[in-house]
C-alpha cells in the first residue's frame, strides 16, 4: 500500500466559541480526485485552509508523506508539494498573465526538491518547465501578454490554476475554481481538472458547489456538515446516503433541477 499524500487526523479549527472543523480525518492518497461538498459554512474552506497550513488547527495532526506538519506555516506546507487556489484568485492585477506564471516558476526554483513524477524523484515534467508551456496547459496562450486585470473572470480562475502549477505541485487543492462560470466553463474545467491529475500524476482535492458535475468527475466525496466528515465514498455512495440527502443534496438537487425547468419554462 502506497504511503498517503496526505493524512489528516482529527482536524479541529474553532473560531472563539465557534468549531469550523470539528475533529475531520482524511485520507488523500498519491493520484486521487477528491471532491469536498456540503451547505454554505459547513467548514469546507477552514479545512483547506487547515491542511495547506494557512489556518493553525486547534488540535489534530497533518502529515504530508508522512511527515507531520500540524503547526507550520503555508510556506512549508509549499514546500512539501501543496499548491492551492483561493475562493477569489489571488493574482497580480496589473503584471501580465505570462509574469504571474513566470512568478510561481521562480517559487519553485528556490525549492531543493526534485519533482515527483509517477512515484519516483524525476525532473520536472516539460509541460511545467516554462511559463508558456503552463499557458498552453490551461489554454491561456492568447492571454499571455494581456495584464491580469483585463482577462474574463474563467480565464482569472484558470491563472491561478497556472500559477499554482507553477509550483509544481504533488497535490493541488482547489476552491471553488468554477464558482460564477457557466454550465459550459463548468464542464469545461472539470475536465481540465482531470486532465492535470491524469498528465501530471496530480492528486488533487477540489470543493465545489456545482454537485453535478463534481460527482461526475471525481473518484471519492467527502462530505461536511457543521464542521463534522458526515460520508466519504464514491459519488454513488454518496448520493444514496440518507443523512447527505438530508443535509445537503436534497436542496442542491431541487435547486439544479428547479434552475433547469427555470430555464426550460
Ligand atoms: N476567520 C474566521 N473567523 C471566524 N469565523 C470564521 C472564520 N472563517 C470561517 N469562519 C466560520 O467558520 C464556519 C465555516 O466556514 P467555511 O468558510 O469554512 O465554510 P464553507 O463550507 O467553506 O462555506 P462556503 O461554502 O460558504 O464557502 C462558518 O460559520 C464561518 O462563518
Amino acid at each position: 500500500m502506497p504511503q498517503p499524500l496526505l493524512e489528516a487526523q482529527e482536524v479541529t479549527v474553532r473560531f472563539g466559541g465557534l468549531t469550523a472543523v470539528d475533529a475531520v480525518s482524511a485520507t488523500f492518497m498519491p493520484g486521487e480526485l477528491v471532491g469536498i461538498i456540503g451547505p454554505n459554512g459547513a467548514g469546507k474552506t477552514t479545512f483547506f485552509n487547515a491542511i495547506s497550513g494557512v489556518t493553525q488547527p486547534t488540535s489534530g495532526r497533518l502529515a504530508v508523506l508522512g511527515q507531520q506538519l500540524a503547526g507550520q506555516g503555508p510556506h512549508r506546507f509549499a514546500r512539501n508539494g501543496l499548491a492551492r487556489t483561493f475562493q477569489t484568485p489571488r493574482t497580480f492585477a496589473d503584471m501580465s498573465v505570462r509574469d504571474n506564471i513566470a512568478f510561481g516558476l521562480k517559487f519553485a526554483g528556490k525549492r531543493p526538491r526534485k519533482y515527483v513524477f509517477w512515484g519516483e524523484e524525476t525532473g520536472v515534467p516539460w509541460v511545467l518547465r516554462t511559463a508558456d508551456s503552463i499557458l498552453g496547459l490551461i489554454g491561456l496562450n492568447a492571454q499571455a501578454d494581456v495584464p491580469a486585470a483585463a482577462i474574463t473572470p474563467s480565464q482569472q480562475r484558470l491563472l491561478e490554476i497556472g500559477m499554482a502549477l507553477a509550483t509544481r505541485p504533488r497535490m493541488l487543492l482547489l476552491d471553488e475554481v468554477a464558482a460564477g462560470l457557466t454550465e459550459n466553463e463548468v464542464e469545461e474545467m472539470a475536465r481540465l481538472i482531470r486532465r492535470l491529475r491524469d498528465e501530471l500524476d496530480l492528486t488533487v482535492v477540489w470543493i465545489e458547489h456545482a454537485v453535478t458535475t463534481l460527482l461526475r468527475h471525481v473518484e471519492r466525496v467527502i462530505v461536511l456538515h457543521q464542521g463534522k466528515k458526515i460520508a466519504d465514498g464514491t459519488p454513488r455512495e454518496v448520493v444514496r446516503n440518507p443523512e447527505v440527502i438530508e443535509a445537503y443534496l436534497g436542496d442542491e438537487m431541487n435547486d439544479e433541477t428547479s434552475k433547469t425547468e427555470g430555464a426550460e419554462a
